[in-house]
């Protein structure tokens, strides 16, 4: 990897989307989420900063679950056999997604009790 043009290291990282989209359901619902909350954007019309919170919001829960994907990955080829902590580090990722999951569940909640309220 090291010393790569740009458009190669570009090239990669489309690659392991594109794995994470085949490979893994729950990517594929995350994907499908964030392309809801754009289409509730457009609907509700909030102020420039619930866009940005939104966005990192939903960019967050992706990034864990692709770090999630990656991990169980490496895990499942450097040890096929099981292992208890094999299970601790997939049940720690797991963690980490359901962390970034509960995250955005509190902000998508204060997000509809202002557009309830009415935008400032
Ligand atoms: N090699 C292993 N050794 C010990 N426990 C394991 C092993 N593989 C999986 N487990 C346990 O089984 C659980 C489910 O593992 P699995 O590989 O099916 O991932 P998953 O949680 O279904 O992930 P995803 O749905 O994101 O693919 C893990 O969280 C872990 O607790």
């Amino acid at each position: 990897m090291k010393g790569r043009c740009f458009r190669e290291r570009l090239g990669f990282a489309l690659h392991g989307l594109q794995l994470a989209i085949s490979r893994e359901r729950s990517f594929r619902v995350h994907v499908l989420a964030g392309g809801g909350v754009l289409g509730v954007l457009l609907l509700a019309r909030p102020p420039l900063v619930w866009w940005t919170v939104l966005a990192l919001t939903a960019g967050f829960v992706m990034v864990t679950e692709l770090v999630n994907t990656a991990l169980e990955t490496l895990a499942d080829h450097l040890h096929p056999e099981q292992h208890p902590e094999i299970g601790a580090c997939k049940d720690i990722a797991a963690g980490a997604v359901l962390v970034a999951t509960a995250t955005a569940v509190v902000i998508g909640i204060v997000f509809a009790a202002q557009w309830f309220r009415g935008w400032p």
